[in-house]
């Protein structure tokens, strides 16, 4: 499987990237991983409803560009199904079983994703109702990727 995991802004903390890294590593037997991240605009504190409507949709346009037709797309997202890692495991399985061997993750800047960019999404993932900076939600879902191959392959991992 071929997953793209695009983000909005650049990853900056150390520590965030030693993780990302070593899952990405520990992916590399299962799936190819390539980690897109398109510039953020800059969004001051104090924005209007429209001023956020023109930042989403530039970061959206960027996102959209970085993806290839025919890759099913999972945007995250809020509002989006929670599911139990073996939902996830069994769902992106079942990607393989049907073809959609290309996999594109969105996740978005800190105004969230662009209308435009839900409308390409084939699913939205939710992990959890609390909000996780775009940041540390990007290692948390290698994890999660990397838990569901190691489920789907029968192999141990920690509960
Ligand atoms: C800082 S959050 C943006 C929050 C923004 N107010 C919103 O409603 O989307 C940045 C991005 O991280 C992702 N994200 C953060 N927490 C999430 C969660 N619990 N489930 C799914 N995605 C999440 C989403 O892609 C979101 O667009």
């Amino acid at each position: 499987m071929n997953i793209t995991i695009v983000s909005v802004g650049k990853l900056k903390e150390k520590y965030l990237k030693l993780g990302i890294e070593e899952y990405v590593k520990r992916l590399g037997g299962y799936a190819k991983i390539d980690l897109v991240e398109v510039p953020d605009e800059k969004a001051p504190e104090q924005l209007s409803e429209a001023d956020m409507e023109i930042v989403k949709r530039k970061e959206g346009e960027r996102i959209l560009a970085k993806i290839n037709e025919g890759t099913y797309v999972i945007a995250l997202a809020l509002d989006g199904k929670m599911k139990t890692s073996e939902e996830m495991a069994a769902d992106l399985e079942s990607l393989m079983t049907y073809g959609k061997s290309k996999v594109a993750f969105v996740i978005g800047g800190s105004l969230g994703l662009h209308a435009d960019v839900l409308k390409r999404a084939d699913e939205k993932l939710c992990f959890g109702k609390m909000t996780l900076p775009h940041q540390l939600m990007k290692l948390v879902l290698v994890e999660q990727i990397y838990r569901s191959f190691r489920i789907i392959k029968g192999e141990p991992y920690h509960k």
